[in-house]
């Protein structure tokens, strides 16, 4: 027997019970780091990872916005874009996006730009976990794509929490090099705000509905197995894959 069509309001309910019971605040990595159990060479770490995920989102926008239908879902969903890549700015200005902020925490934790931004250090579980977040967007209907996005409904609170435990726990890191979880206060919002809209209405069938609950699953997933990468290799048993990242002796 299949279960009932859910209201959107029901929908939007059972959306939220998967981030409850599966969102990455609930990982053992995210608890020590904003906890202050990490050392620097750990916080380090979660920072080179975690840039090549900030580097992939606006891939993977862009293949949201390129599959979109229309001129105003496109000019709303061209805003995460730029969230991320910044504006042009005259020659020689500082650029202003996600990834030139993030790229000043991994400033501030002491790591080479390039070596960064080459991402040569990266685990391979990263990778891979950001990889197929990408490769789903371009690759599953777009009501999936987008809904595989809501995570961002959990995000504000996670980035509180972290934001004033690594500032009260961690005497290297500075509110300037988390500048970067300032803005996300009010963009992911903004974003959730249409995604969620957007959900709620073209989810019409059961299937449709289960598909989108799969999506935001499948997320929890990509979060949840980038943090399993960093803890297996920088925490315990703490095996580092070849090629990847370790700290100067
Ligand atoms: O700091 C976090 O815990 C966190 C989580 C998420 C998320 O839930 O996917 C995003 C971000 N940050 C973030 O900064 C960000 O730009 C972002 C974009 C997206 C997305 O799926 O489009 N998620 C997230």
């Amino acid at each position: 027997m299949s279960a009932p069509l859910l209201s959107p309001e029901a929908l939007e309910a059972a959306l939220r019970q998967i981030g409850i019971e599966r969102y990455h605040n609930l990982h053992p990595f995210h608890r020590a780091l904003h906890g202050g159990k990490l050392n620097r060479v750990q916080v380090q770490a979660w920072a080179l990872n975690r840039y090549y995920y900030q580097s992939r989102i606006p891939a993977k926008d862009a293949y949201v916005v390129a599959r979109l239908p229309d001129p105003a879902l496109r000019r709303l969903w061209r805003s995460r874009i730029e969230d991320h890549d910044g504006d042009i700015q005259p020659e020689g200005a500082e650029q202003n996006g996600g990834i030139a902020r993030w790229l000043k925490l991994t400033d501030g934790l002491g790591l080479d730009r390039d070596y960064v931004v080459s991402t040569a250090g990266i685990l391979p579980g990263t990778r891979h976990a950001v990889d197929a977040y990408v490769n789903f967007v371009r690759d599953r209907p777009i009501l999936e794509a987008i809904a595989s996005s809501l995570t961002e409904m959990f995000s504000p609170n996670i980035i509180s929490e972290r934001v004033s435990g690594m500032l009260r726990h961690y005497d290297f890191v500075t509110p300037e090099t988390l500048a970067y979880f300032t803005p996300r206060l009010t963009q992911a919002p903004k974003d959730v705000a249409f995604a969620l809209d957007y959900v709620k209405e073209h989810a019409r069938t059961f299937e449709q509905q289960q598909a989108v609950l799969d999506a935001l699953r499948f997320k929890c997933g990509v979060l949840w197995a980038q943090l399993d990468a960093l803890d297996y290799a920088y925490v315990s048993p703490g095996h580092v894959p070849p090629g990847a990242w370790r700290p100067r002796a």
